[in-house]
């Protein structure tokens, strides 16, 4: 299968339980809940994102015609040396692209693959770090994982209903954007101890 890439780069995971991370983060191009064209977004399933995924211009992005070629690059990004060697998968939507031939070349690699998904689909195998992270209005049908991952505030989310679903860690994070709300993220986790609050740690360091 050919990989369309958006971006890949070195950085520290900024978000979620392995935040401060030292990461290689591979970004696909393509979502299934929105066309990533502003003119769309009002439409979507998914209104809210903070991602540009559309097209393979992106830094280190392109087409990819064998998962051992971009394997091969993530490596290369990683540079030297074996220990704790961390992907993180994510888009646009990874879960449309990352297949067992993949998973097996990060393996190969030394690559402990964390992935970051929206649960629409189900995730797959080998995954060694899972971050699903709900929207309103979708069928969620990955639920277990690794973890929960919630943007906050969204309307019509039942949070006593996902408290239910199997993830180790469960994780509110305030919305980046005109509707966020820093107060109400905090809110959710003054108020129900399962919840830890989550920031997006690179957009305060300025990292990608
Ligand atoms: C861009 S998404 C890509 C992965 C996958 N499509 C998903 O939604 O989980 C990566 C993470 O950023 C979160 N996110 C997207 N837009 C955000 C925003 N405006 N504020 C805070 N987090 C956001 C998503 O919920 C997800 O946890
Ligand atoms: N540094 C950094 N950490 C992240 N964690 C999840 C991200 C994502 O867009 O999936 C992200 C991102 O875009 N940058
Ligand atoms: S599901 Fe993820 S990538 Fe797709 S539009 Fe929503 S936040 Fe962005
Ligand atoms: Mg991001």
């Amino acid at each position: 299968m050919t990989y369309a890439v958006k971006e890949c780069f070195l950085t520290l995971q900024g978000e979620g339980v392995q935040s401060g991370s030292r990461a290689v983060f591979l970004r696909f191009a393509g979502c299934n809940l929105w066309s990533g064209r502003e003119a769309g977004r009002a439409a979507a399933q998914c209104r809210f994102c903070d991602t540009d995924f559309v097209g393979t211009d992106g830094v280190n992005g392109g087409k990819f015609a064998t998962a051992e070629a971009l394997a091969d690059l993530v490596e290369r990004l990683w540079g030297e040396g074996p220990e704790q060697r961390l992907v993180v998968v994510t888009g646009g939507e990874p879960m449309l692209q990352l297949d067992a031939a993949l998973v097996d070349a990060l393996h190969a690699r030394g690559f402990r693959i964390a992935a970051e998904s929206n649960g629409t689909l189900a995730a797959t195998p080998g995954i060694d770090w899972l971050c699903v992270s709900p929207k309103a209005g979708t069928e969620v049908v990955q639920r277990s994982g690794d973890e929960l991952k919630l943007v906050w505030p969204q309307a019509g989310i039942d949070l006593a209903e996902i408290e239910r679903w199997d993830f180790r860690h469960f994780l509110i994070q305030p919305m980046d954007g005109p509707e966020g709300s820093v107060e109400a993220a905090v809110a959710v986790a003054m108020e129900r101890p399962r919840w830890r609050l989550t920031l997006q740690a690179h957009k305060i360091v300025g990292l990608a």
